[in-house]
């Protein structure tokens, strides 16, 4: 099919079937330790928006879980949709939830940077995070605040002090599946870890998601919505889970 990439056997999203996951009982625990001196900025990049971080060093990291190494954190965005029936990558069992976090490492063990690491098959980790609709999330709600500043495609603000690990559930199961980057270069360089467990976030904290643009200042304005890429064909992928 001429939608996915020429010959990609491992692409990502992918609907994650319960059922067909497989328990790895030799999968570790996912050890998270953010600096949150490290947050530098948030920007709008006409596709989502973008909180990055300074990644040259190794103060950022996650270890364990279905991974070799440490992967330095780089950067963390959102995937959403125009209403709360949709808007996440991944789905389980057929289910969409609104939103979908993703944050983005990469493997300065052995790759001299996070260009090189994208084009390598052990390059990129990614921790998936759904949210679902509930009771407001404190820690999200100070980034909420800062996204009327990045309305506009290529506006960015000054972010620090942030530790993205307040944006991910303490339960520490997930499924793991060798995929792909969702937007170009969809390269198949991704180690994806999904959490079990989504976060809690309010309605206005999703609608400030959706006051965002995809067109720059001056242009014809389009709201930032549905910014997701559709499920992929899992050919021959199995999906395990660190829980049974
Ligand atoms: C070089 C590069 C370019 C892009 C758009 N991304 C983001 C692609 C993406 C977003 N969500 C899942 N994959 C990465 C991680 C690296
Ligand atoms: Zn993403």
């Amino acid at each position: 099919c001429p939608l996915t990439i020429p010959g990609g056997t491992r692409q990502s999203p992918i609907n994650i079937q319960w059922r067909d996951s497989v328990y790895d009982p030799f999968l570790k625990p996912l050890k998270i330790s953010y600096d949150p001196t490290t947050c530098l900025h948030i920007w709008n990049n006409g596709y989502s928006f973008l909180v990055e971080f300074d990644d040259s060093t190794d103060k950022s990291i996650i270890v364990g879980g279905p991974l070799e190494n440490q992967y330095r954190l780089k950067q963390f965005h959102f995937h959403w949709g125009a209403i709360n029936d949709w808007g996440s990558e991944h789905t389980v069992d057929s289910k969409f939830y609104p939103a979908e976090l993703h944050l983005v490492h990469w493997n300065a063990v052995d790759y001299p940077s996070f260009e090189d690491a994208v084009m390598e098959g052990n390059g990129l980790a990614v921790i998936g995070v759904f949210l679902k609709l509930g009771a407001r999330h404190e820690g999200l709600q100070t980034l909420v605040d800062a996204l009327p500043a990045v309305r506009h495609k290529d506006t960015v603000i000054e972010f620090d002090e942030f530790d993205p690990s307040c944006l991910i559930p303490s339960c520490p199961d997930y499924w793991t599946y060798a995929g792909s980057l969702t937007t170009p270069p969809l390269t198949e360089s991704v180690t994806w870890i999904i959490k079990k467990k989504p976060i809690e976030v309010d309605e206005d904290q999703l609608e400030a998601f959706r006051t965002l643009l995809f067109t720059s200042d001056g242009e014809e304005e389009r709201r930032m919505v549905d910014n997701f890429r559709p499920l992929q064909p899992l050919m021959n992928r199995t999906v395990r889970s660190s829980f049974q």
